[in-house]
């Protein structure tokens, strides 16, 4: 009697929350599992396996190129200042690129004081110092992708710290600017961006927006051209962040010149359609930049153009052909039955430029997004990148209420700004031109690589 209610007590005064015993598992219960039942679990953990690496492939997909872009430029030694001037073989190169972003910064940059500058795809900081010399700047906020490019960035700019009295407030941050909002950082909001802007939205184009005054994008931007997705996230992020007046600047390959390539590739294969040869033989041979109002945006035009070169093509080889529409790239076969290789490289020592796959018979690229290559150069970069056709970009661009100021060919620049009172003598400074003989001390392959690029600037309105 005691005894029992002493257990009684016991449990009782147990608390009500205290979850109940465990029931243990009858010995052999593991045991009496039939060889069916391990089979059907054997194939759920099968299926459970197989859609977590699918959707991890969807992610990746995702991610497009932007892991490998990112995993590339972490790689990327940093060799220090004394190498890129004195022991790199582009060191001209190296000058004459940086004194185009240079005279782009002055030439934009207007008159005002305590700007607030967003450089997107900032790399290790490599522009802070040209920021700096304008003494114009009150906050400087860079983003990239690369965690370690980033770090670098922090560094050098932790180094101005010690050495200048007045120097801007900045901050960096990995982020990759195309695929994700920037809006989601808060020194970024806090200046201002409006998550509205972009084609249609009537209040936003009215109002005007973000609070950045400028937007730097220097040889970053042909990576948002991989898809249309990542070309409009770039542009939302851009024409967000700027307030009405702000100023987009950057530099990226040009268009026309891979047109042109793309269509002496093609008339040297005899698969330039009639009107290309046709029209190249009323004029001469010579490559030419077509002017800003030529269109290589022409719907009517392009319809026979095959499909971009894209993820198919994601691996580092050269494409084989394939039938295309109408035949007019039709396959290549040689005699022995091997399928012709259908990509094409250009270049020169020291720069390349390699298409994977298949380039549109007429130069023009459409739809507008995924036509990758490879750029190469020494030294530095071989990364995939994407073509930004010029037209589709500036109507893009229009919708995004970005309208065109400039945009230049690197060698116009410098014939239009080398006797600047200020970048004349920058170019010195800089070891562009001779200070005594005025020699441009770039070498004609140097230059050969730098016509590869071009400069813009647009104006939010
Ligand atoms: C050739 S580097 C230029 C770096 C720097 N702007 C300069 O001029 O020295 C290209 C940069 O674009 C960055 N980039 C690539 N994808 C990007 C993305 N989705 N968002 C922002 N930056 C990106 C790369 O990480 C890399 O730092």
């Amino acid at each position: 009697m005691a005894g029992g209610d002493r257990k009684r007590t016991r449990s009782a005064s147990r608390s009500p929350s205290r979850s109940p015993p465990r029931q243990r598992k009858r010995p052999g219960a593991g045991t009496r599992l039939t060889a069916a039942d391990r089979e059907a679990a054997r194939k759920r953990q099968e299926e459970r396996d197989q859609e977590a690496a699918q959707a991890a492939q969807r992610e990746a997909a995702q991610r497009g190129i932007h892991d490998a872009v990112k995993q590339h430029y972490n790689m990327v030694p940093e060799r220090g200042r004394e190498f890129r001037k004195t022991d790199s073989k582009i060191k001209g190169l190296r000058s004459f690129n940086n004194w185009i972003k240079s005279s782009t910064i002055q030439k934009f940059i207007g008159d005002e004081r305590n700007l607030r500058i967003l450089d997107i795809g900032c790399g290790k900081g490599g522009d802070l110092g040209k920021w700096q010399a304008s003494r114009k700047v009150e906050l400087y906020v860079g983003c990239d992708p690369a965690d370690v490019s980033i770090k670098q960035a922090k560094d050098r700019y932790a180094e101005m710290q010690r050495k200048q009295r007045r120097l801007f407030h900045a901050e960096f941050y990995a982020k990759d600017c195309f695929g994700e909002w920037l809006g989601d950082i808060p020194i970024i909001k806090e200046v201002g961006i409006d998550p509205a802007a972009g084609p249609g939205n009537a209040m936003s184009q009215r109002w005007g927006g973000g609070g950045w005054d400028m937007v730097t994008m220097m040889f970053c931007m042909h990576y948002a051209f991989e898809s249309e997705e990542k070309a409009k996230g770039m542009l939302r992020n851009v024409s967000g962040a700027l307030k009405k007046g702000g100023r987009f600047i950057g530099c990226i390959p040009n268009s026309d010149m891979l047109t042109q390539r793309v269509i002496e590739h093609h008339k040297a294969k005899g698969t330039a359609p009639p009107e290309v040869n046709a029209a190249d033989d009323e004029e001469d041979d010579r490559p030419t930049f077509a002017s800003d109002d030529e269109d290589d945006w022409d719907p009517e035009k392009s319809l026979d153009s095959p499909k971009p070169n894209d993820s198919e093509h994601a691996d580092d080889t050269i494409g084989k052909a394939e039938d295309t529409k109408k035949g007019k790239a039709k396959k290549d076969v040689e005699e022995d039955g091997e399928v012709e290789e259908e990509g094409f490289k250009f270049g020169n020592s020291i720069y390349s430029v390699r298409f994977p796959g298949k380039t549109p018979p007429d130069g023009t690229f459409r739809p507008p997004y995924g036509w990758k290559y490879f750029y190469f150069l020494e030294e530095a970069v071989e990364a995939p990148e994407y073509v930004v056709p010029w037209e589709a970009f500036r109507a893009l661009a229009e919708d995004y209420n970005l309208e065109l100021q400039y945009r230049k060919p690197f060698r116009e620049v410098w014939e239009e700004q080398k006797d600047d009172p200020e970048l004349g003598p920058l170019s010195e400074r800089m070891g562009v031109r001779d200070r005594s003989t005025g020699r441009l001390l770039t070498t004609e392959e140097e230059l050969d690589a730098a016509d590869f690029y071009h400069t813009f600037c647009f104006y939010k309105v």
